[in-house]
């Protein structure tokens, strides 16, 4: 599959709209152009209403072992009973936007099977330590990037117009790290960061790791780095990222986690970033050099570090603020307003 058609024309259409709306030309900054970002991508003058759904992906994380989280590997497979529940940050920013929520098993350590409310698909009891070995074989981290796709395909058959990916791992910062570090080409020192909480003996010790598991892959092909150093999360959000780019279906990509798999999904298809906007930027330390890597800059800065999908959320209601001015505002023909230039 390729990536799909972005509507230059509807995004000219979409601007010259803009400039007949009874406010000064460019008034609304940057809420005008996600407007027309959206229309370029649906292909409309006028874009539809966000329709968002969220996909929260959960794995566990063999480099865990080397202590370079501050949560214990449980506190994946227990919040993901968390999530089913409804108790976690994501379902409360999923209620108040009106997402539907998935909640995915790609690679807990401890068997979730038949609790209801998850969708079962685990590919393996968690990871690899990346720091001595693949964290996963080829034909797992190519399961788990199925399973994403095929999460983003049933959203958009049930009519998702608006894809968000959220990361549930204990240690994935960690992964995570080191796949920015790859591919932004910066130091472990500038990439990694706190994570749950370390404090600066334990970032120290990351930084170790990291820089010790990028030197173990050396320069492998690009394309097995995600299954040397990644996660089955990460994988399965590239998936899902990958699918809704094919299927024309734009995306929020959320922080530190998210931005590595979306590194990772452009190694697989450079054109897959046309689709994606940045909701955040994290407290997490290499966050803004992975945003700047995948040319995207973020909307909010809150200080977030949560990961879960939760800073995509947050902005939903923004996003849905630029297209109803730009749907519902009067034009100056239509109110009787002088232009300045009448
Ligand atoms: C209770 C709890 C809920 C979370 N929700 C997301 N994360 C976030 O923190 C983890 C990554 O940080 P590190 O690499 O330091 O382990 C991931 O699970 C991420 O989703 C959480 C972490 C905890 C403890
Ligand atoms: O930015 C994130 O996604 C993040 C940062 C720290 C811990 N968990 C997630």
């Amino acid at each position: 599959m390729t990536i799909a058609v972005i509507h230059a024309e509807k995004e000219q259409r979409a601007r010259a709209h803009q400039d007949q709306l009874t406010k000064p030309r460019g008034a609304l900054g940057r809420l005008e152009d996600i407007a027309c970002w959206f229309a370029a991508r649906q292909g409309k003058e006028l874009p539809d209403p966000l329709q968002p759904h969220i996909a929260v992906f959960a794995g566990d994380h063999g480099v865990c072992d080397e202590g370079v989280s501050a949560y214990p590997s449980v506190v994946t497979g227990e919040m993901v009973k968390n999530f089913a529940r409804g108790g976690a940050a994501i379902n409360v920013l999923a209620r108040q936007i009106g997402a539907t929520l998935a909640v995915v098993d790609v690679g807990v350590m401890v068997d979730l099977s038949g609790i209801e409310g998850i969708e079962h698909n685990n590919v393996r009891r968690g990871t690899a330590n990346l720091l001595h070995e693949a964290a996963m074989g080829e034909a797992e981290c190519l399961a788990a990037i199925h399973t994403g796709r095929r999460i983003a395909c049933e959203a958009i058959a049930k009519g998702a117009n608006l894809l968000i990916a959220g990361d549930m791992g204990i240690g994935n910062t960690t992964a995570s790290a080191c796949l920015i570090c790859r591919f932004s080409g910066a130091t472990a020192d500038a990439v990694v960061g706190f994570g749950t909480g370390v404090d600066s003996h334990g970032r120290q010790l990351k930084v170790d790791i990291v820089s010790r598991a990028l030197a173990r892959i050396g320069n492998c092909p690009d394309e097995a780095v995600l299954q040397q150093v990644g996660g089955l999360e990460i994988a399965a959000m590239a998936g899902f990222y990958l699918q809704a780019a094919e299927a024309g279906v734009p995306v929020v990509v959320d922080g530190f986690i998210a931005a590595a798999a979306a590194l990772a999904a452009r190694v697989m298809e450079p054109q897959v970033t046309g689709w994606m906007l940045a909701s955040h930027v994290s407290r997490e330390n290499g966050h803004h050099i992975a945003l700047n890597a995948l040319g995207l800059s973020p909307m909010i800065d809150f200080g977030m570090r949560l990961g879960e999908g939760s800073g995509a959320a947050l902005i939903v209601p923004l996003l849905q603020s630029a297209i109803a001015l730009h749907n519902e505002m009067a034009t100056f023909a239509s109110a009787g307003v002088t232009d300045k230039d009448e």
